[in-house]
């Protein structure tokens, strides 16, 4: 295929894997970081292709930075951030798109540990966009025998799946941090989808969307596995560590944290029911113990599984 020009911003855990499999892909890619050598105009230039993989607190202010520069009229925007933004609860393809109106903009989004990627371990992810010809793109940009890419339609499904998944991810750490057992992780893993889909649909998203590789199969990967900082936070804190202690020894950034404060907010304004977001968020604020909340979880009122 044709080789393209691609910036990507952040240089953390997941900005330098999407850099290391384009680059083996034969693309030009330039990497930024606040702390990086090159600055942003140089980064910029004549890209096709605007990867943004930085943590969801940047994600504002970057965008803003980046509509300082000139940038050719097709650029499309990949955004791969997981997370909420506090102020708004804008996803981050929905800050992109804002800030670039006329641009494509295309959420990237799977069961993802960057870690395995990194050894090249076999991995799928989605791209999803109301642009398909942007979202095929990106999809050959990024396909390798390793790392094979699947289009969707319905982007802020794809995006809300990532993000939401964090929540259960810390949960899923409490469960296994306090050996539950194997029937109780069903549970959490599967009542956290039916909450998930709850909120993606009041956001506006397609129910099948979830129980793709962007939904099911990302929260079955960060659910069951140490590698996920968002499981570390919740395995950690299950083992007796408050938050604080476990975010000064975490490697990189653990979305769930403030995904769940934003949530809980969202949910509580459209009146949506979020019992594991609710408990979550009360253990994060070191409000109740984790055996304390899955005491609130197990004695809720009993009701039909579905409603
Ligand atoms: N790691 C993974 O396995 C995956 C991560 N993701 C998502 O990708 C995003 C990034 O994750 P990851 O790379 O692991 O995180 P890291 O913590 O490793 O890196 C975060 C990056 O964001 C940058 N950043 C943070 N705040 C700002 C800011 N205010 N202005 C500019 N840059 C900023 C950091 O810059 P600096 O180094 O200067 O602090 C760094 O480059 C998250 O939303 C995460 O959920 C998605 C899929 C997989
Ligand atoms: O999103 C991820 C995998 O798809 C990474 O999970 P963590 O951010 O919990 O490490």
């Amino acid at each position: 295929m044709q080789k393209t020009t691609i910036a990507i911003l952040g240089a953390g855990a997941w900005g330098v894997a999407l850099a290391n499999l384009a680059t083996a892909n034969g693309h030009q890619v330039r990497l930024w970081s606040r702390r990086g050598g090159q600055t942003l105009q140089t980064v910029l230039q004549n890209a096709q292709i605007l990867l943004s993989a930085i943590s969801m607190q940047g994600v504002r202010e970057v965008a803003s930075q980046v509509q300082s520069f000139p940038l050719s009229p097709t650029t499309i925007f990949v955004t791969a951030t997981k997370g909420l933004d506090p102020q708004t609860t804008l996803t981050p393809s929905q800050i992109w798109q804002t800030a670039f109106p006329h641009h494509p903009v295309v959420v990237l989004s799977g069961p993802n540990l960057s870690k395995e990627i990194e050894q090249s371990l076999p991995a799928a992810t989605v791209v999803a966009s109301q642009n398909q010809a942007a979202a095929e793109l990106v999809q050959m940009v990024f396909s390798s025998p390793c790392f094979r890419v699947y289009t969707n339609p319905d982007p802020i499904g794809v995006e809300l799946g990532g993000t939401l998944k964090n929540i259960m991810a810390i949960a899923a750490g409490v469960c296994d941090g306090l050996h539950l057992g194997t029937n109780a992780k069903a549970a959490l893993v599967t009542r956290g989808l039916t909450e998930i889909i709850r909120i993606g649909r009041s956001w506006g998203a397609n129910t099948e969307t979830f129980y793709g590789l962007s939904g099911l199969g990302d929260l079955l990967a960060t659910c069951n596995s140490p590698l996920s900082r968002n499981y570390q936070v919740g395995y950690q804190m299950a083992s007796g560590k408050t938050l604080t202690e476990v975010l000064a020894d975490l490697p990189g950034t653990a979305e769930g944290v403030n995904t769940c404060r934003v949530l809980l907010r969202h949910a509580q304004h459209h009146s949506i029911t979020v019992p594991i977001t609710e408990q979550v968020y009360r253990l994060l604020q070191g409000e109740i113990t984790p055996r304390q909340a899955l005491e609130e979880l197990m004695l809720r009122d009993i009701k039909p599984e579905y409603n």
